[in-house]
């Protein structure tokens, strides 16, 4: 991490899901990988950046798992969580004073392995263009729209996978979520909100190995992918 001197930021980790694609029998974030809960490795990510403010950690309201990890000891704020992700994003922002921290990240608990350059890459490219944005990683693959037979294949050559971090100046993103959502308009990460506000949102390629721990095979992959960075 360069010395570059940045605004406030503050860190809002969302971790109200209940996990329900992954069919663990708790929610995902509470699964252990080498050792740690998936929500420690996320904060740690986060808390390794100097550059990084304090993190508002989004809890559903029946967490039954938080007290008994080593975070519940940690500085992290609770907040509660939404019916939806959008919803706990947006009661974070709440608490968030736009005067003392103008730029607010949002990291997705279910993201352990995000590396910390990536993160580096995406403030330097936001806070030097004051635009924000989002890490992601460009489509591999080739794309076809439909359901039980294929109606489209989709040009893939400017498709790109939305990965956390995403990173935007906090009056702007609380004006849009806010609206957005008041407007019913379906909203399944901060850049949603931000573009049907009419904003630009940067594209910053990061490591596709940024995984969501989203259904069973994920996490024997994040458990390969962590021993490969320990290496
Ligand atoms: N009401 C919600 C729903 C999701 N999340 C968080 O948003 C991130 C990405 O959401 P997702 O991968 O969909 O997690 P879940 O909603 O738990 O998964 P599922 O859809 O399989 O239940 C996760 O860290 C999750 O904890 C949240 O804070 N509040
Ligand atoms: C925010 C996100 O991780 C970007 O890819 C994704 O939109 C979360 O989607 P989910 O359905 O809530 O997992």
């Amino acid at each position: 991490m360069t010395d570059t001197v940045y605004p406030a930021i503050a860190c809002i980790i969302p971790a109200a899901g209940i996990g329900q694609r992954m069919q663990a029998g708790k929610p995902k974030q509470y699964l252990s990988l080498q050792g740690k809960t998936i929500l420690e490795h996320s904060v740690a990510r986060l808390a390794a950046i100097p550059s990084l403010g304090p993190i508002w950690l989004v809890l559903a309201a029946d967490d039954a798992y938080f007290d008994a990890t080593p975070l519940a000891q940690s500085t992290v704020t609770r907040v509660k969580g939404g019916a939806e992700r959008m919803h706990s994003v947006l009661n974070a922002l709440h608490f968030i004073d736009e005067h003392q921290y103008p730029w607010v990240l949002v990291h997705d608990a279910a993201r352990p392995l995000v590396r910390q350059s990536d993160i580096s890459l995406l403030l330097q490219r936001c806070i030097d263009t004051g635009h924000g944005g989002i890490l992601a990683c460009r489509v591999r693959d080739t794309m076809k729209r439909g359901e039980r037979y294929v109606s489209e294949t989709v040009d893939r050559e400017h498709l790109w996978h939305a990965l956390t971090p995403q990173l935007f100046p906090t009056a702007l993103l609380k004006a849009a979520l806010r609206d957005a959502i008041s407007q019913g308009i379906a909203v399944t990460d901060e850049a949603s909100a931000m573009e049907w506000a009419r904003h630009t949102v940067l594209l910053v390629e990061g490591r596709s190995d940024n995984i969501k721990i989203t259904q069973p095979t994920d996490l024997a992959l994040a458990a390969f992918y962590l021993e490969q960075m320990a290496e």
